[in-house]
């Protein structure tokens, strides 16, 4: 893992800056279930600090999201007196023990700009005891860390229960180990993908994408200003690989910002439709469509009851999901998902599924995915459309249009792809993925 370049001595103003930003988001994430790309791009503190203190910020508020479950036992611990302190003096802690124990910051720091920032937020009150806990943790932290069940502690109850119900202990304990480790930068490159490995000092994957190690600003990186490539991970580059030749067909794809599936069926010549129900988001294929000189017509509508003049011979649904398969990237998602999200999207799903069907022309070919690793958002979707709409067929999907990746592939032909998997190759994102026909 790359780390941002930490503080090494910033100005003190700076990492107290940082550390205070920090401190925002996470009250954001946690107290107001405001996602964490939401809240940095809304963060107006975030833009005035220089790229490696923006970097050390995201890094260290996802790190104590992914890390909540230890860090909270571990300033339980090391408590003088029992009972949690209130909130925002808790999270100061959070941030405090994230630094010390898994961001690699100098003691020193981390101790100090956690005691100031609780003064100046809190009042000095409030000193010792911050003062007091890191200093306990830096002492006492690394050898009870390395005690802890670190991935089952950082998982919520209900997703460990699920996963282990889906999956067995065994692959449920592999998702939750995979999230402790911070995701490669995944990248689909618009042409030849051996051209742009060796020019981007990557890992060319068997599916053809581009890995590289996380870390610095992908706006550098070769390519990006003349649209040679876009952020996509490995699974998620999969759904729009599975239509055969596209070349001049008419592809409807129904979710579709920001745009990275859109972006692979243009490259393959489909002529696109790109639908999403939100109008922002849809500005951002746009804007993503224009940085790599590729073209799609976009539609501002509810996928569920859109009705074109003709059905496509590809349609493409990427359903709004809990993206509980994300994880990795995005260690909100555990902290601000519940059964009731899976419940209400799955009820989402099967409408706009049914209505996929409608747009889906005879003899033509429907992908459904979700990166939600929760069988009900998945599996469940496929089996329940099949029995009750006989216009739909499987077509199974063969490792052999995986790279060969055949973990991927369950015994009725879908894709589902889990965390634990190809550690090897650097981990997958979960993601479910079916192929179905629409008969002729
Ligand atoms: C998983 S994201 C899609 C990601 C996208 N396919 C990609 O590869 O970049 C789901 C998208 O579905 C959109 N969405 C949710 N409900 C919708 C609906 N009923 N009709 C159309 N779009 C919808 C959301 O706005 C969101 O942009």
């Amino acid at each position: 893992m790359t780390k941002p370049a930490e503080t090494d001595s910033p100005p003190a103003t700076a990492a107290l800056a940082a550390r205070g930003i920090a401190l925002d988001l996470l009250r954001e994430v946690l107290r107001k279930s405001v996602p964490l790309d939401d809240a940095l791009e809304a963060h107006p503190g975030l833009a005035g600090l220089e790229p490696r203190d923006r970097a050390f910020v995201r890094m260290l508020v996802a790190t104590v999201l992914r890390r909540l479950g230890q860090i909270d036992a571990l300033i339980e611990q090391s408590l003088s007196k029992p009972g949690l302190p209130k909130a925002a003096v808790q999270d100061v802690l959070r941030l405090g023990v994230a630094q010390l124990l898994f961001l690699g910051t100098p003691a020193h720091a981390a101790v100090d700009t956690s005691v100031e920032l609780v003064a100046e937020r809190q009042g000095a009150p409030y000193k010792g005891l911050v003062n007091a806990v890191l200093r306990r943790v830096n002492a006492e932290g690394p050898a009870l860390a390395t005690a802890q069940d670190a991935g089952r502690l950082n998982t919520p109850d209900w997703l460990w229960l699920s996963w282990r119900q889906a999956y067995g202990t065994a692959r449920a304990r592999g998702i939750v180990d995979a999230h402790l480790r911070e995701a490669p930068l995944d990248l689909t490159a618009k042409g030849d993908p051996a051209t742009w490995a060796a020019a981007l000092e990557a890992r060319l994957l068997p599916t053809g994408t581009l890995r590289r190690e996380a870390g610095g600003a992908v706006t550098e990186l070769p390519g990006f200003a003349e649209g040679a490539w876009w952020v996509q991970d490995m699974a998620a580059a999969l759904p729009a690989t599975l239509f055969g030749d596209l070349e001049g067909r008419l592809a409807y794809d129904l979710c579709a910002a920001p745009g990275g599936k859109t972006a692979q069926l243009a490259a393959r010549g489909a002529r696109v439709v790109a639908l999403d129900r939100s109008a922002k988001r849809l500005e951002r294929v746009g804007q993503n469509l224009a940085r790599l000189g590729l073209e799609a017509t976009r539609i501002t509508a509810d996928a569920a009851g859109w009705t074109p003049e003709e059905p496509a011979d590809a349609v493409l649904l990427d359903a709004p999901c809990t993206a509980t398969g994300a994880i990795r990237r995005h260690p909100d998602v555990q902290r601000l998902k519940s059964p009731d999200d899976v419940a209400k999207l799955a009820r989402a799903q099967s409408r706009l599924l049914a209505h996929a069907v409608d747009l889906t022309a005879p003899g033509g070919t429907l992908v459904y995915c979700t990166c939600s690793i929760q069988p009900e958002e998945g599996e469940a979707q496929i089996e329940r459309l099949l029995a009750k709409d006989d216009r739909v067929e499987r077509r199974p999907i063969d490792a052999a249009e995986l790279g060969g990746l055949a973990e991927l592939v369950n015994e009725r032909g879908e894709v589902r792809s889990l965390p634990g998997m190809l550690r090897e190759l650097g981990g997958i994102d979960g993601f479910f993925i079916a192929r179905l026909g629409r008969k002729s």
